[in-house]
């Protein structure tokens, strides 16, 4: 059997704050606010595997009024969704994760991103594509207010 998730997260930007995407922390001038460490990559990918497995959404899971997870960091929010991945036993076929942000440039960070989230959700890094585009200065994102991401991922159940 396969299953195909997608989520979509923004966060605001904010100052004194840092910026932490794909679990790699990314030297800015402004990070991202969140209850959690806001890690807008992680919480889509997140997402779309609950959403392949047919079991909500973070929110649902991690309340974002919840003392008890605030500042919490997003790898243990992954690694926690994909023990319910791994509880059905599924394993990823592919994902495939798209950061929107007008700045800063994300290149340099992505093998690093890349190689995170693979060893959280035992994949490879070949099965984990991350890219990153500007809204060429249009919207939210193009005028440096937030960023968003996308994911899509694709969950197949062992025989
Ligand atoms: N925050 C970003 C945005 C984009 N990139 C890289 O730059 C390329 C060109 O982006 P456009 O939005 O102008 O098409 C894009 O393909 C990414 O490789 C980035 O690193 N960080
Ligand atoms: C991760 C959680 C929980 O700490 O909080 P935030 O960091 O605010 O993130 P968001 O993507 O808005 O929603 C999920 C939340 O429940």
């Amino acid at each position: 059997m396969i299953r195909i998730g997608q989520g979509f997260d923004v966060h605001q930007f904010a100052r004194d704050r840092k910026l932490i995407i794909g679990g790699v922390e990314i030297p800015y001038e402004k990070g991202l606010l969140g209850h959690s460490d806001a890690d807008v990559l992680l919480h889509a990918l997140a997402d779309a595997i609950l959403g392949a497995l047919g079991k909500g959404d973070i929110g649902k899971w991690f309340p974002d009024n919840d003392p008890a997870i605030k500042g919490i960091d997003s790898k243990v929010i992954l690694e926690k969704v994909w023990q319910e991945a791994k509880k059905e036993s599924f394993q990823l076929e592919n994902a495939d994760l798209t950061i929107i942000a007008q700045k800063p440039k994300m290149a340099g960070y992505i093998p690093k991103m890349r190689e995170i989230i693979a060893g959280i959700i035992e994949a490879n890094v070949e099965q984990v594509n991350v890219k990153a585009t500007t809204t060429e200065k249009l919207g939210f994102t193009g005028r440096e207010e937030g960023i968003a991401a996308l994911a899509i991922v694709l969950l197949s159940k062992k025989q």
